[in-house]
């Protein structure tokens, strides 16, 4: 999954809970950081240290709020976001937007399965993925 972009991370972002697992061995491949990005975050009485972010609505039709701690990604980070499948983009829409909002450098999502219902997201965001849908 590292090798699917030329430019190497500082920190892999994995979406909970399929997401999580396949980025935290990705990190650990790699030997970077790895930040879970949570799903659904309960109010805490640290939640200004958080950023969060609500996704279009996703391949359930459910509008996700995600989220992680703001001082787990930082200006300078590369980060790369790994997960297991991508449908609408939404998860990784959104993921794009929290490492902006953190200031850090967006490198793309890599998935094991591209199922992207929208073709354009594929060069947008960008996605790489180790298989096509269609080959399944
Ligand atoms: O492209 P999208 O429409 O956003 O869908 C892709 C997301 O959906 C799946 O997670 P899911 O929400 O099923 O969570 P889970 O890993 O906890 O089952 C998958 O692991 C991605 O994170």
């Amino acid at each position: 999954m590292g090798s699917l972009y030329d430019v190497t991370p500082t920190v892999v972002v994995g979406p909970v809970s399929r997401g999580a697992l396949v980025g935290a061995l990705t990190a650990a491949a790699l030997g970077v950081g790895f930040v879970e990005m949570r799903k659904n975050q309960a109010p805490a009485t640290d939640s200004d240290r958080w950023v969060q972010r609500t996704t279009a609505p996703d391949y359930r039709d459910r509008h996700v709020v995600f989220g992680f701690r703001r001082d787990l990604v930082r200006a300078g980070d590369r980060v790369l976001l790994v997960d297991d499948w991508a449908d609408t983009g939404a998860t990784a829409v959104t993921a794009r937007q929290l490492v902006e909002d953190s200031g850090a450098q967006w490198i793309g999502a890599a998935c094991i399965v591209d199922a992207l219902t929208d073709a354009r997201l594929r060069h947008d965001l960008p996605l790489r993925a180790l298989l096509n849908v269609r080959t399944l």
